[in-house]
């Protein structure tokens, strides 16, 4: 996804980001999304200046791109030297500048490695169907062979990586006595019901994530799964995290432990949105341990998760687009299913 880098950058992000029809399909959308942006532009900024004037994912972005370069000469040599490239996709380097950098470079085999570990048709899907369309344009002789990674929702190392941050944190701030009862909050990004219900995976698959946390913990904890981050008036997936952090606060909880499970890096969402917003919340409602699990970030536990689900897939041949979606409704107007089309077709030796 990207984020801006400066305030100046937030305008632009916003434009991007509500002309992706596979994402916000509006009515009138080169002419609504500008329009929309430059309204949301003074609250969007505010939230960025205090998060120290930009959004902080193209360097987390950047080191696990280089990290997994140097995991992955070690564990795979022969597919050595591996070379990663950012494709944002509503910021610069855009998907676009990706290409052109691989094609200048002479790439000739290439993933698409998504960071969302849960598959959802509006963040994975969306980027894989602007990659197709860049490469029809940019690349129409196919001279980069590609293959896909569009999910890893319960890879071990993920898992592992999310618990040892719970572990790390219950550790750190709670004392002996007192951890097993901190409710551990699972916090994701929501996503508006019409996609819900058309039967776009996320919900299930952050689900599956969750589960495979609290089972590497044991179970010790009581644990919700809640959704952040709704946008607008039509109706989102919930429980809202507010709401669920108010009720802890109601019923008498003191503690309350937030975990990131659908972001591998800080941003917004985590730094603006789960720290300053939901702490103030919290503490309004009298939870005084209100803390937030660390973000996946440079990790070199997550680093080692990228690399082996790379190393998996290219032992395995390869091949795999099988779990992409044939043609869903939540993102018919770029028909997913050329997407999955044009992957499968593509020749790897
Ligand atoms: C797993 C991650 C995300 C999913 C799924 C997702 C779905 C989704 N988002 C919107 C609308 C907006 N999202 C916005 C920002 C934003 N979204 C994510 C992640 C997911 N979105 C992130 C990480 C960010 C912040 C980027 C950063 O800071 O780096 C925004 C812009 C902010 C605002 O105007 O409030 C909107 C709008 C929809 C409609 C949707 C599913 C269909
Ligand atoms: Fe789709
Ligand atoms: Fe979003």
């Amino acid at each position: 996804m990207g984020g801006p880098k400066t305030l100046n950058d937030v305008e632009g992000f916003l434009t991007q980001l509500f002309s992706d029809k596979d994402l916000i399909p509006l009515p009138f959308q080169s002419l609504l999304a500008p329009w929309i942006s430059k309204r949301r532009v003074p609250k969007i900024q505010d939230q960025y200046a205090k998060i120290g004037g930009g959004s902080p994912i193209h360097h987390w972005t950047e080191r696990q791109g280089i990290l997994l370069e140097q995991v992955l000469d070690q564990i795979r040599p022969e597919s050595a030297p591996h070379k990663s490239y950012i494709a944002f996709r509503y910021v610069k380097p855009l998907t676009e500048h990706a290409v052109t950098a691989m094609k200048a470079d002479g790439v000739k085999r290439a993933i698409a490695l998504t960071l969302y570990p849960q598959y959802s048709c509006s963040t994975t899907g969306s980027s894989l169907n602007e990659l197709v369309r860049n490469l029809k344009d940019q690349d129409p002789e196919q001279s980069i062979k590609w293959s896909v990674i569009d999910r890893y929702p319960t890879q071990p190392l993920l898992v592992e990586t999310f618990a040892k941050h719970i572990e790390e944190a219950l550790e750190r701030e709670y004392p002996a006595s007192e951890r097993d009862s901190v409710p551990l909050v699972f916090s994701a990004h929501s996503l508006p019901m019409s996609v819900v219900n058309r039967g776009d995976t996320y919900p299930a698959e952050v689900g599956a994530t969750v589960h495979a946390v609290m089972t590497r913990l044991g179970n010790r904890n009581p644990y919700r799964l809640v959704w952040q981050s709704q946008v607008g008036p039509s109706p989102w997936l919930g429980p809202k995290t507010e709401d669920v952090i108010k009720g802890y606060g109601k019923q008498g909880f003191k503690n309350l432990l937030v975990v990131p499970i659908a972001f591998v890096s800080d941003h917004i969402e985590t730094l603006f949105e789960l720290d300053l917003e939901y702490g103030h919340v919290a503490k309004e409602a009298g939870i005084t341990g209100y803390k937030r699990v660390e973000s996946l970030n440079d990790d070199p536990l997550f680093i080692k998760c990228l690399a082996d689900v790379v190393k998996s897939h290219l032992d395995s041949g390869a091949s795999s687009t099988k779990q992409l979606p044939l043609r869903c409704p939540s993102c018919i107007s770029e028909k997913c299913g050329e997407t999955k089309k044009f992957f499968a077709d593509q020749k790897l030796e």
